[in-house]
């Protein structure tokens, strides 16, 4: 588009990175410079075009932040309150979901907010990954469905890894899948006793994702961490506290008043001072939660294609399955 069309000497056999954009270059022949110019903004409009459609979010034309289709995002109170705000699916994550919150826990790590939360509407927390998004397949067909849910999956969790504020889980209700995997995540989870934790992911002909085979395995022991991940063990929320999943649960009756009496004053306190500590906490940490998240995706990017996994998206759609 700059220089039309490729006319300089081929680089050399080991310098691979300028060899493959020499061969890209070349095969283009004789295309003029306008036609290469015209065929770049085609692409660009195309790519800007398929982000819009698969749901991401642009600010509003002064630089307001994005509305939220899946989520009620308001900040008062030192406090960023991230609410899963579909109840009539019990909070399933969508596509749209994971888009939506991977932007709002960026926005937030930006606000000035001291403390971060995640809390569900309705009566659950959230059901995990919404299984009618295996339905919706691509012109590349399945692979290339699974492809793209890694990379959706990659960058969500990656958001919850990197995130410098403390986050804090306020589980309202009962958690399944990808809802509990992410809480190893969180800096602090709070539970009502009515909440249950379950992992069906070898049901589902899954595995674990959210950083779980990492940090259940740390945070509970191997084998407690074996039975929810691999057996798919329903813990109740006082079990899940007890295994250190969960920092403390309260009455369902006063869950909410105490819970939010509590954030309120740890919002309170020097917003410097906490994210300098989790950053000491959790640093040495990170680079190791990406290489798993990496790997999980990777090994999830294959089951999705799986008779199995497929076998219980049908079952779960056509009524004959549920938890
Ligand atoms: C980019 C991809 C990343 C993937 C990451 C990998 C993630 C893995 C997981 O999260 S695995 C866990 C997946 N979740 C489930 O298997 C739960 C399935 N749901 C159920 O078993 C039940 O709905 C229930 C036990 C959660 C609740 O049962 P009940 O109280 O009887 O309510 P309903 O079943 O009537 O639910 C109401 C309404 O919501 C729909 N719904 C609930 N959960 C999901 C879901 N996970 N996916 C899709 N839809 C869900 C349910 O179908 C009902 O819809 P309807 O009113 O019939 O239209």
């Amino acid at each position: 588009a700059t220089e039309g069309p490729c006319n300089t000497p081929k680089p050399g056999v080991f310098d691979l990175i300028s060899k493959a954009k020499w061969d890209a270059w070349n095969a283009l022949g004789s295309l003029p410079k306008e036609t290469a110019r015209q065929n770049y903004v085609d692409l660009v409009s195309s790519l800007s075009s398929s982000l819009k459609s698969s749901g991401q979010l642009e600010p509003g034309a002064d630089g307001t932040p994005p509305g939220y289709e899946t989520l009620v995002v308001t900040s008062e109170d030192g406090i960023t309150k991230i609410t899963l705000n579909r109840p009539t699916k019990k909070n399933a994550m969508n596509t749209q979901m994971y888009h939506e919150i991977t932007l709002a826990l960026e926005a937030a790590s930006k606000d000035n907010s001291s403390i971060t939360v995640l809390t569900g509407s309705g009566d659950y927390y959230s059901s995990g990954n919404d299984l009618t998004n295996f339905t919706d397949i691509p012109s590349g067909g399945v692979e290339e469905k699974a492809k793209n849910s890694a990379i959706l999956l990659r960058n969500f969790v990656g958001c919850f890894i990197d995130f410098p504020k403390p986050l804090i889980a306020v589980v309202n209700g009962p958690a399944v899948g990808i809802a509990v995997t992410t809480l190893g995540l969180f800096d602090a989870v709070y539970s009502t006793d009515r909440a249950t934790f379950h992992t069906p992911f070898s049901h589902l002909g899954l595995s674990p994702e959210g950083c779980s085979s990492y940090t259940f395995p740390k945070i509970m022991s191997p084998s407690k961490a074996a039975e929810m991940l691999i057996f798919g063990k329903k813990l109740t929320a006082r079990e899940a506290c007890t295994q250190g999943l969960v920092t403390e649960v309260f009455p369902d009756g006063t869950f909410q008043k105490e819970v939010w009496t509590r954030l309120k004053a740890y919002a309170k306190l020097p917003a410097n001072a906490m994210r300098i500590s989790k950053e000491v906490i959790r640093n040495k940490e990170k680079e190791k939660l990406h290489a798993v998240n990496a790997e999980e995706c990777s090994v999830l990017q294959e089951r999705w294609l799986s008779d199995e996994c497929m076998n219980a998206v049908v079952s779960f759609l056509s009524r004959k399955a549920k938890l």
